[in-house]
């Protein structure tokens, strides 16, 4: 029994889909504080089998404890955390006790529950301003926000933690940019709030829900001055978790980029939506956001030598899905 935290949301969902294909048996725990239920039942209707469910929240160690034990869990992928780099600017505390005290009483309780295989969510975010391209994992790590600051902390604990006691089988996989959806358009992003990230602001856009697209920048040293990203399917993402729990049959503690290798700019974003979803993508070019860098795409290379792992979906395939996912939920989980 694999035990996924943060299994209603967006990444987790897509996890939740692909071990349970993979035929592995799984025990959800979300506080729903950015998710919604109805992603649980959609995930049956995908499957044809469940994810069990518990509401709780990871701070809460003992409720945790008792997870682990009553459902014979064996391994530990962890998602649950607050993601908005914005907000952890105005609330570093929160997102310090979310995150950082959230991981810490999580792997107290597996550890009292002799549970020492986990699969952890860090994100690129970690590199701050990259010093050179691709970025690979010996790239310094330097965040710039709070939020990052939280993913970098709780690698450094995790690296002590498997320095103490080396039965330890981790993995601290860094996403770079998922978008997307699963291709039966069922599960997909769906920020409770006005979504700060590019791909769900594209389709709210292009289904009518929001007027344009604010470009931040068009003045980057980049071929059509918009910033680049990394961006990657999420469920290419969603099976890199399957292939570093595969590689965790031993102990040791894997630090891995999930990224496809390859960058496209805002511009490239906009207009492959445009093609793929028929529609207007209107768009105004505005000031820079502060914090953002102009480029930033991942060497995948250790992902495919240690995990056997590379990410397959194109950037038209992730815009369809995005699209898919969107038409067929115009408000998202709501109504659902
Ligand atoms: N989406 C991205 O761009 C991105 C990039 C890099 C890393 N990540 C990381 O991947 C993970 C999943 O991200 P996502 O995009 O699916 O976000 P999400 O908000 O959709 O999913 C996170 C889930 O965790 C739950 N949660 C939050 N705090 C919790 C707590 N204390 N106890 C229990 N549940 C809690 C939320 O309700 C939500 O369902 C996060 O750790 C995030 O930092 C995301
Ligand atoms: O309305 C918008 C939103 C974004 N962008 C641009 O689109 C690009 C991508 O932005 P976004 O989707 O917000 O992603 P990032 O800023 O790269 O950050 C994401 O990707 C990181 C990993 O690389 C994660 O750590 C962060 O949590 C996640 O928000 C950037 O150049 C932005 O300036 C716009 O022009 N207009």
């Amino acid at each position: 029994m694999i035990l996924l935290t943060g299994g209603a949301g967006y990444i987790g969902s897509h996890i939740a889909v692909v071990l349970l294909d993979a035929g592995l048996d799984v025990v959800a725990v979300d506080n729903l504080s950015n998710s919604n239920s109805a992603s649980l039942e959609r995930i049956r209707a995908i499957c044809g089998r469940s994810v069990i469910f518990r509401h709780a929240d990871i701070r809460n160690e003992e409720a945790i404890y008792q997870i682990l034990r009553a459902h014979d869990v064996t391994a530990v992928i962890h998602l649950a955390g607050l993601k908005a780099v914005g907000e952890s600017t105005a609330q570093p505390i929160t997102y310090y006790d979310n995150n950082v005290v959230g991981t810490m009483r999580l792997v107290s309780a597996m550890t009292r529950a002799s549970v020492k295989t986990l699969v952890f969510s860090s994100s690129a975010t970690v590199y701050g301003t990259p010093a050179y391209l691709p970025l690979d994992e010996k790239h310094p790590v330097a965040p710039i926000n709070p939020y990052g600051r939280t993913k970098y902390f709780i690698e450094e604990i995790l690296k002590d933690l498997h320095e103490s006691d080396k039965d330890w089988r981790i993995a601290i996989l860094r996403y770079f940019n998922p978008v997307g959806a699963h291709e039966s358009g069922l599960i997909g992003e769906d920020p409770l709030d006005v979504p700060n990230n590019l791909l769900p602001i594209v389709a709210q856009v292009a289904i009518g829900r929001r007027p344009k697209v604010h470009v931040w920048g068009n003045d980057y040293d980049t071929p059509d001055g918009t910033g680049i990203r990394d961006f990657i399917h999420v469920v290419d993402l969603a099976s890199g978790h399957l292939s570093a729990l595969s590689q965790l049959r031993q102990p040791g503690l894997l630090t891995v980029n999930l990224g496809t290798g390859s960058g496209s700019s805002v511009m490239d974003v906009i207009q492959t939506f445009k093609e793929v979803s028929g529609r207007p993508v209107p768009y105004v070019i505005d000031q820079r956001r502060v914090g953002d860098v102009a480029t930033c795409y991942a060497d995948p290379t250790l992902a495919k030598n240690l995990l056997g792992w590379t990410s397959t979906r194109s950037l038209t395939q992730m815009c369809a899905d995005h699209w898919h996912f969107q038409m067929k939920n115009p408000n998202g989980y709501r109504g659902a």
